[in-house]
């Protein structure tokens, strides 16, 4: 689809516009006609899409110039964490230098996106990548390693058409011909072209089940730890049906938590599911205060007793979603002027009991949030940590690999800091956001951050990220933050990408500290290794190299010993 552009040459013109839900967007000639076309289409089939189509006179506006897709480059640097995984599958036993803790027994599990090319397209973004899960082994002192792709409808299709068949994060098919782009629109509406690329993160729910996750629900996919086979797609037997979800559900031993945005009518459903079934049951509901669509949300926080609802100004945007160039923000739009928002969901019950407006703010991940209780043990307020970038969104454009592949020395991360949101419970309107402690602490990088998770949604003392050691373009230290003290400790290797920072707590602890930190590390001369530190001392315990470097990952789970 064409970028917008128009016309500077008349004061006025007139302009399409349609509208979906409260959002609306310019569209051209041609896209007018397709959207006439879904709206016919679907007019017979029982779907309100809320789709209205418009003709309006309006002021000449710039040239939006869309960011080129690019052939596939090869790394400036050694480094493996930015190529695509050199092979399909691999496993076998590491040796390990140092030693690995007797009781730490059990698969530590690396999911993300490690294949970045079909012949000789590359992709664009970090996030575009097919899935790559990796698994580590721990078995009294020895490491055996093991990863493969997951077998996606996305990535197998794109493997046998030798091209991308699904609209992944930024990339989207090259329509063969207008008419199979028609078809395609009309299966964005019904979620048939969104990709099924499970490659942001991988949980074990309490019935043991292991699910791989990305941010559409049709990317939920059922996979063996032990094997890595792809056992099949999860499927959720409710009828609750939406297109995308958090990539980043709660996961307890008693619940499956996770937020559906609903962009027709901005606003979010809080959805629980229980162990041994596939049935998400709604706890409630929340309306946007912004708008013209939710904010985005790829993670969010849960207290005890309580849901928290990030209402982000970086919002879901319906017009990006059915481009098929990339815009500057992806999927996504920056809405200052909707401002930022906080809500508070009691989990019993359903009823929102505090919305607050917060600074902006721009997050992928949250940390953690408990409840402050005054002496007599009632809530005053909730604190919700989160990886905060400054309000500022160009962290997305850094992660584009051919950014990510061409460090030149200078320093281009972005500031980013612990922000830790205090949601007044006693009805006031506004919530604050602030650094929980100096961000030179943990060099201003902060993504990928992982707890203790016996102390999920109580007050906490210990959050393990990665941090920055400057110049760098890409978060290239663990830190171990301290938000009592308010200090870090961090571990860097020079010219080194480390994965997030994975905490297992020894078994019989009583510190929150006391367990290992797993990470995966990928380094200057293009190997990786797997290197375990002390949760306490932060001090190097282990390492265990691979056969080759690995791309880099995102998130992962632990699947003890049965
Ligand atoms: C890897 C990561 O952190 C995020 C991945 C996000 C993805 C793959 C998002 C995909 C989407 C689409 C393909 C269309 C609908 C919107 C959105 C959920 C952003
Ligand atoms: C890797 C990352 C941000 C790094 C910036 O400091 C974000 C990943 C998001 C998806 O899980
Ligand atoms: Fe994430």
């Amino acid at each position: 689809m064409a970028s917008l552009a128009f016309s500077a040459s008349k004061s006025y013109s007139f302009l399409t516009k349609i509208r979906i839900g409260d959002g609306s967007y310019d569209c051209s000639k041609d896209e007018k006609s397709i959207f006439e076309k879904i709206k016919y289409s679907t007019r017979n089939k029982n779907k309100n899409l809320g789709l209205t189509i418009m003709t309006v006179a309006t002021r000449p506006q710039p040239t939006v110039v869309s960011p080129s897709p690019e052939k596939f480059v090869g790394n400036d640097s050694k480094l493996a964490a930015w190529s695509s995984v050199r092979q399909e599958r691999w496993q076998g036993e590491l040796s390990v230098q140092g030693e690995i803790p007797l009781w730490l027994n059990g698969t530590y599990l690396r999911n993300g996106p490690g294949l970045w090319h079909i012949g000789d397209y590359g992709f664009r973004h970090l996030f575009d990548g097919y899935a790559t899960l990796v698994r580590l082994h721990f078995e009294n002192g020895r490491v055996m390693m093991g990863h493969r792709q997951i077998e996606s409808e996305a990535y197998k299709a794109a493997k046998k058409n030798k091209k991308i068949c699904y609209r992944e994060f930024s990339e989207v098919p090259k329509p063969d011909n207008f008419l199979s782009y028609i078809g395609d629109l009309a299966n964005l509406f019904s979620g048939a072209s969104l990709t099924d690329n499970a490659n942001t993160g991988v949980v074990k729910l309490a019935d043991g089940r292991v699910v791989c996750l990305t941010e559409t629900i049709k990317g939920s996919i059922v996979i063996d730890p032990n094997t890595l086979d792809t056992i099949g797609k999860f499927e959720y037997s409710d009828s609750l049906g939406g297109l995308i979800h958090s990539a980043h559900p709660i996961v307890t031993d008693t619940e499956f938590l996770t937020l559906l945005p609903d962009l027709i009518y901005p606003g979010y459903l809080v959805v629980r599911m229980e162990p041994g079934t596939n049935e998400r049951k709604i706890i409630g509901r929340v309306g946007c205060r912004g708008g013209p669509s939710p904010g985005w949300v790829h993670s969010f926080p849960v207290t005890e007793h309580y849901v928290v609802v990030p209402e982000m100004p970086l919002r879901y945007c319906a017009q990006n979603l059915l481009k098929a160039e990339p815009t500057p923000l992806y999927k996504f739009e920056w809405h200052p002027e909707s401002k930022g928002f906080v809500h508070v969901m009691c989990k019993a019950s359903g009823k929102i009991v505090a919305s607050v407006e917060v600074p902006l703010f721009v997050t992928f991940h949250f940390i953690n949030a408990y409840e402050e209780k005054d002496e007599d043990g009632r809530v005053t307020a909730i604190i919700a940590d989160c990886c905060e970038h400054n309000a500022d969104t160009t962290i997305l454009e850094k992660l584009r690999l051919r950014n990510l592949r061409s460090f030149s020395g200078e320093d281009v991360l972005p500031n980013a800091r612990v922000g830790r949101f205090r949601i007044p419970m006693d009805g006031s309107p506004y919530g604050k956001l602030e650094a929980a402690l100096e961000p030179d602490e943990h060099g201003r990088g902060m993504d990928m951050c992982s707890i203790n998770p016996a102390y999920l949604g109580k007050k906490y003392r210990y959050a393990y990220a990665c941090g920055a050691q400057r110049p760098c373009n890409f978060p290239n230290t663990l830190t171990k933050v301290d938000l009592f003290e308010k200090k870090a400790k961090n571990w860097y290797d020079e010219g080194s990408v480390p994965s997030e920072p994975f905490f297992v707590s020894r078994p019989g602890a009583t510190e929150e500290d006391d367990g290992v930190v797993i990470s995966m590390v990928s380094d200057k001369n293009g190997e990786g290794y797997a290197l375990l530190l002390d949760g306490s001392t932060f001090e190097e315990i282990a390492r265990a190299k691979f056969p080759y470097g690995l791309p880099y990952g995102l998130h992962g789970c632990w699947v003890p010993k049965a």
